[in-house]
């Protein structure tokens, strides 16, 4: 339950109990190959394996941009082609299951941009399971399409008036739920966050594309990646993707926070960047706090990465500087959007933006024989509204000014 110095359980008495069963519910069901086999039986609706390929018109930018020579072929891994449209619904699918198998009937789970809420909705509709989203009253307001689907797959959204009424208070209802509904009820956590065992049973279930794309690069390229690069909020896609190259020392790994408006600002969700070591939802791990400890508030254009914490194990990853973390800024991620919208006909997600400007800039430092894979963490669809109005900042079409 430690990553490093990070992880834990930190949490009242009253929680113990069922951390406990729930951490001896999931190593029964991890070492359970049939529990695998009804996993792998929603392949089909999860739309898994998701697909790998090459980024030729992006790695072509990079390589007019880049010095002679430089220039790293670009894969994308498309998670944002999975069923609602990103990387949440391997945890969801999963832990729905790990529910089921563990005798509950009711689902409860936190959300802030909705993803997770519409995920967790998606299977309890799926599996015939009571839904309640906890969700921060400010989130309800500006993500009100998410709310409006979460409905509409049957789920109840409890609206949380607590604290900055955003992702982290919800959160925090969540967990003060689940202690009152033990014997019924599985709290589905969003991300590789929480207390001992969360953050190893969401990286567990979300290391199917880290190990699927570990397969596909040996197929396409007869090798593994020399990079993966995954944007970094509560870190589950970052998670999923890195672990299973955890043990291969020549495959590096990037993870791309939240800039906002810089990280020289107070406006940034940039938390292994900006952030230090402390206490937040149960867990020891980096967090963004002020000098007397306060959580302080975070700001990131993508609501997915607008997080104050980020899961332990990527603060282990940090600190035994297995995997690099940086930070691009809100104009930097609508870079990364244009690039791919405009060079592969793909609309990433504001979060997945991040991960491509940081493969890009990534790309340019390695040379044209080594290859970089980038997790397509999530579809564009539910940014390109608020997208629309900030485009026009940020100059000319960038494909045709090559
Ligand atoms: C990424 C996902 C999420 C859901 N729960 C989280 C906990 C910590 C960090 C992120 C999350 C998203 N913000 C959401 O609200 O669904």
């Amino acid at each position: 339950s430690r990553f490093g110095e990070f992880g834990g359980q930190y949490v009242p008495e009253s929680l113990m109990d069922c951390l406990t069963e729930l951490e001896q519910g999931f190593e029964d069901a991890r070492n359970d190959p049939k529990f695998w086999e009804e996993f792998r039986s929603y392949y089909p609706y999860m739309s898994r394996p998701s697909s790998l390929h090459r980024a030729d018109r992006l790695t072509e930018h990079v390589r007019k941009t880049a010095e002679k020579g430089m220039g790293a072929s670009i894969y994308l891994k498309r998670e944002d082609l999975n069923h609602t449209g990103s990387h949440k619904i391997n945890n969801a699918i999963g832990q729905a299951l790990l529910a089921k198998r563990l005798g509950k009937t009711e689902i409860i789970a936190e959300t802030g941009a909705g993803q997770h809420g519409v995920a967790s909705a998606t299977v309890c509709a799926r599996f015939g399971m009571k839904c309640t989203v906890y969700m921060g009253s400010e989130d309800v307001r500006r993500q009100a399409l998410n709310v409006f689907r979460m409905k509409l797959l049957g789920a109840t959204v409890v609206a949380v008036e607590a604290g900055s009424r955003t992702l982290r208070d919800a959160v925090n209802e969540a967990m003060r739920k689940w202690v009152e509904r033990l014997d019924t009820t599985h709290y589905i956590i969003g991300s590789a966050i929480g207390p001992h065992p969360f953050p190893t049973i969401v990286r567990t279930f979300q290391s199917v594309i880290g190990s699927e794309t570990k397969e596909q690069m040996k197929a396409l390229t007869g090798r593994l990646p020399d990079a993966v690069v995954a944007c970094v909020g509560g870190g589950s896609n970052a998670a999923g993707m890195f672990h299973p190259f955890a043990n291969d020392p020549s495959v590096r790994l990037l993870g791309v926070e939240a800039g906002g408006d810089g990280i020289d600002t107070d406006r940034h969700s940039a938390t292994l960047a900006g952030g230090k070591p402390g206490v937040l939802h149960g867990v020891r791990t980096y967090i963004l706090q002020n000098e007397d400890g306060q959580i302080t508030d975070t700001h990131s254009v993508s609501a997915g990465l607008d997080y104050p914490g980020v899961g332990p194990e990527l603060s282990g990853w940090k600190d035994n500087e297995r995997a690099k973390f940086v930070a691009a800024t809100d104009a930097e991620a609508f870079i990364g959007l244009r690039l791919l919208s405009e060079l592969e006909g793909i609309i990433p997600a504001l979060e997945t933006s991040h991960a491509i400007f940081g493969a890009v800039e990534l790309a340019k430092t390695m040379k044209e024989d080594e290859n970089i894979v980038i997790c397509l963490s999530g579809r564009g669809d539910k940014d390109v509204q608020s997208v629309a109005e900030e485009l026009p900042k940020i100059g000319p079409k960038i494909g045709w000014d090559l």
